[in-house]
């Protein structure tokens, strides 16, 4: 049948897999943890880069394309970037019978693809800025537990690795970048993310800072690194010697900064949204926005229902609407609308005699199920408000069910409790590495350890004397804490 057999309680990582397979998004595909992305994910990606590519177009970021395969000796070039990675880097050691001389990568990332010929290309200040991005794919052999768009081997983002001649264009750079990663989640997607610092331990090794959006999962009460901006200081230039001579004719260093966002960012919306029916797509990001479905009656002119129903979604989509209509004769209306629910489509509209007859249509809102009359002549009005009111409703009952899950935990019983109630934890920290170390540790176990999230830039009042949740030494920063994925 057309239902699904999980529910998103019940067996919330069946569930999953279920509602990106039966909603048309993804196939699975016969190499582990390689998925098939399908035209219905794919328009999600599409409209998101054109909302993405445009903004950084006008911050005169340029589109580059950079080879996909790394030589060894390049990649080593950076110990600490690439030591603790160096198990999911994929290597090409033959072609055809014959084995290659040297064994060649396939890029994780592209820093040591693309600085050997920033250091090349950038001689006097009047080559910097020089900010460059790509769209490509990217291969990770991860071995821990493959999840569609969350953790695959190979996957799709894009990519920014600027270079400036001070710290603080870089700085300013860096949190211009976050702030369009916000809008992606927010705006787009209805995904409510807190913007903030990662600690030392989990920064990115070759950084000099990372700062991330940080999604939430209320069903497994897991954080997910929605997206990374980071700055990266002079330790790449320094590796790769890109340096400039400043006005003054002096030899610099330039200062970097790369980020990304990725297909994993769709994941997060199907997790937080979606339902026992299947996908809820958010209206901004769904192909399709509205569904016409004619309903035919035994006597009724069915032509003229169908006629209406063609009619409908003209005028929709004179109006930019992304409307389309069902009229296969071989399906009930109530499969079409399962299939329909099933991939998520903010909006259907039903058009059936008494319809016709009262100049009206019928319109179901998928996020909640509510059922509306529409007066013909009111249609196009009525249809964008609704749109946007479903867009801005799905982002405040997510807001909403996140911010119920936060739990501030002042002592250490608190927070081994809050971990084990699938809460986001908002805790007062030392700030001290080994006892980050110690927290993961500690809460190591079948379902993973709790780690650091990030420290919210919106950092709520820190009174003098507060200690931290687990080494009770003075607490520097109120942390998000969690289990991730
Ligand atoms: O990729 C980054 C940092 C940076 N890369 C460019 C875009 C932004 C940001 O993700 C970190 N990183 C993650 N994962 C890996 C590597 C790695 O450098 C290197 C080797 C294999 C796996
Ligand atoms: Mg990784």
């Amino acid at each position: 049948g057309l239902g699904l057999t999980n529910t998103k309680d019940g067996n919330f990582g069946e569930w999953y897999s279920e509602v990106v397979t039966n909603g048309e998004m993804i196939e699975y595909y016969e190499i582990s943890g390689c998925y098939i992305l399908r035209p219905w994910t794919m328009a999600i990606w599409e409209i998101m880069q054109n909302f993405f590519d445009p903004e950084i177009k006008k911050m005169n970021i340029k589109t580059c394309y950079f080879p996909l395969f790394v030589s060894n000796n390049v990649l080593q070039k950076e110990k600490d970037h690439i030591e603790g990675f160096a198990p999911e880097v994929a290597w090409v050691t033959r072609s055809g019978d014959s084995d290659l001389e040297v064994p060649i990568a396939i890029r994780p990332t592209s820093e040591t693809v693309m600085y050997p010929y920033y250091s090349k290309w950038i001689r006097g200040h009047r080559d910097l800025p020089l900010k460059l991005n790509q769209w490509c794919n990217v291969v990770r052999w991860e071995f821990s537990n493959p999840t569609p768009f969350i953790r695959s081997r190979e996957f799709l983002w894009q990519e920014g690795h600027t270079a400036f001649a001070t710290k603080e264009e870089a700085d300013t750079e860096v949190l211009e970048i976050l702030e369009l990663y916000r809008r992606l989640y927010e705006e787009y997607l209805a995904v409510p993310v807190v913007k903030g610092k990662k600690s030392e331990l989990e920064k990115f090794a070759g950084g000099l800072y990372t700062t991330s959006v940080e999604a939430f999962i209320p069903n497994t009460g897991r954080g997910v690194q929605g997206a990374t901006s980071h700055c990266l200081g002079q330790n790449f230039a320094k590796m790769f010697e890109i340096n400039f001579e400043d006005e003054k004719g002096e030899k610099t260093m330039v200062w970097q900064n790369s980020w990304a966002y990725s297909t994993r960012t769709i994941g997060v919306m199907v997790m937080v949204h979606g339902d026992d029916k299947g996908l809820v797509l958010p209206p901004k990001v769904s192909a399709v926005q509205v569904i016409v479905i004619h309903v035919p009656y035994k006597d009724a002119d069915v032509k003229e229902i169908i006629n209406a129903c063609s009619a409908t979604v003209k005028t929709l989509c004179d109006l930019g609407i992304r409307a389309e209509a069902d009229l296969r004769e071989n399906y009930s209306p109530g499969w079409k609308y399962s299939h329909w629910e099933m991939k998520g489509v903010p909006l259907r509209i039903e058009i059936g005699p008494k319809d016709l007859a009262n100049n009206q249509v019928r319109a179901v809102r998928r996020d909640n199920g509510e059922k509306v009359d529409i007066p013909m002549a009111d249609l196009v009005d009525k249809v964008k408000g609704m749109l946007d009111n479903i867009q801005q409703s799905m982002f405040d009952v997510a807001k909403q069910k996140r911010d119920a899950c936060i739990q501030v935990t002042r002592t250490w019983d608190e927070f081994v409790e809050a971990l084990g109630q699938k809460k986001l934890i908002l805790a007062p920290w030392c700030d001290e590495e080994e006892v980050e170390k110690e927290v993961k540790a500690k809460t190591k176990g079948e379902i993973g350890a709790a780690k650091t999230l990030c420290s919210p830039f919106d950092q709520p009042e820190l009174p003098e004397g507060t200690l931290c949740f687990a080494s009770g030494k003075p607490a520097k920063k109120w942390t998000y804490w969690g289990r991730s994925y």
